[in-house]
């Protein structure tokens, strides 16, 4: 059977740019995303997302908008990631480099969707339009999606 392990996913965008961070090592190293990790025991899953993008980009937000849940689910693993995707208008403070991810800024017809887990390239424009959106994504190792299914959503 499924476990199901809850992530969260924070994208700070501003007119024209998105803000992702490169992750220095790890599962995910090499790669631009936006800003999350595991949702712990007794957090909420908003506490954690402000939680993670402030330890990673260094930046709190006043406002988190709830966008999208995805499920990724890898071929001959049981552990299903069930990321919950916030967008954020607004930030206080200054992107700053920790010893986990490296923030930059990219405009937003220039995300190096190359380098990035390649489902954001399906559903990154539902994000930069505010649309609301349910995912599922198969993959097949972590550059190969064999199934997926994207529907925009009225609210989740
Ligand atoms: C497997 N595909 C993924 C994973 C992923 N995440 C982001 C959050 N991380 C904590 C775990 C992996 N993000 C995207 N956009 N795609």
């Amino acid at each position: 059977m499924f476990t199901n392990k809850l992530l969260t996913l924070v994208l700070v965008v501003q007119p024209g740019r998105v803000l992702l961070g490169m992750k220095k090592r790890g599962f995910r190293a090499g790669k631009w995303n936006g800003f999350g990790g595991k949702v712990q025991p007794g957090e909420t899953i908003e506490e954690a997302t402000r939680q993670e993008l402030q330890e990673e980009s260094g930046l709190t937000v006043d406002a988190l908008d709830k966008i999208g849940n995805i499920k990724f689910e890898f071929i001959r693993e049981t552990e299903l990631l069930d990321a919950h995707v916030f967008r954020a208008d607004n930030y206080n403070g200054e992107p700053t480099e920790s010893d986990e991810m490296r923030p930059q800024w990219f405009d937003s017809d220039k995300i190096p969707f190359g380098q990035m887990w390649v489902d954001n390239i399906l559903w990154f424009p539902l994000m930069l339009q505010k649309k609301k959106f349910l995912g599922y994504f198969k993959f097949q190792g972590h550059d190969l999606i064999i199934d997926h299914k994207l529907e925009e959503v009225e609210n989740l």
